[in-house]
């Protein structure tokens, strides 16, 4: 089971590494790639269609800052589903947040919050998950224990 973390600048990294640290977490094998439709589109074609047809990566997870058009177009160059990570690179990150999730008909990129590459990571593992029990069985322990530590952090034991 693959995933794809693809991403429209090196300054995006910090935060879109940590959909990586996630993935790793739950075994599942990543790779990162810095693309842009804006400034290399033919590079971005190229390489989707690898990763797809000879690299068989299922998810996507793409984000961008400004005018993040980056995700859609991968969406529109695919059937595997997208999770498009909406980075503030300006105006608090909402430019990119409404580019990335109005997308038109037909052609949707699944949007997490602003920075929030995590969540996207989570999506990612939970679509997988429909078709790996194995990683079903991984979530559930994952969500169990979120909750008891949850219970144990806040102090709800004792209420
Ligand atoms: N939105 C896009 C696209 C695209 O959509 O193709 N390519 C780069 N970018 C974004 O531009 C911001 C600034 O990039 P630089 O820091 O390289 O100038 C980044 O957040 C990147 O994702």
């Amino acid at each position: 089971m693959r995933v794809s973390i693809i991403y429209g600048s090196k300054s995006d990294k910090d935060i879109m590494s940590k959909a990586g640290v996630l993935l790793g977490e739950f075994g599942i094998e990543y790779k990162e790639y810095i693309l842009s439709a804006h400034r290399v589109p033919e590079k971005l074609t190229e390489v989707l269609e690898k990763l797809e047809k000879e690299e068989g990566h299922e998810c996507i997870i793409a984000g961008a800052g400004l005018a993040a058009h980056l995700p859609g177009v991968i969406a529109s160059h695919t059937t595997l589903p997208v999770i498009g990570v909406p980075i503030n690179a300006a105006l608090g990150g909402m430019d990119s947040l409404l580019s990335i999730v109005q997308m038109p008909k037909s052609i949707p990129v699944a949007t997490v919050g602003i920075n929030n590459s995590f969540n996207a990571a989570m999506l990612s593992i939970q679509i997988l998950s429909l078709k790996y029990p194995e990683l079903k069985e991984k979530l559930e322990l994952y969500r169990k224990d979120m909750k008891e530590n949850f219970i144990k952090d806040s102090g709800l034991e004792e209420a």
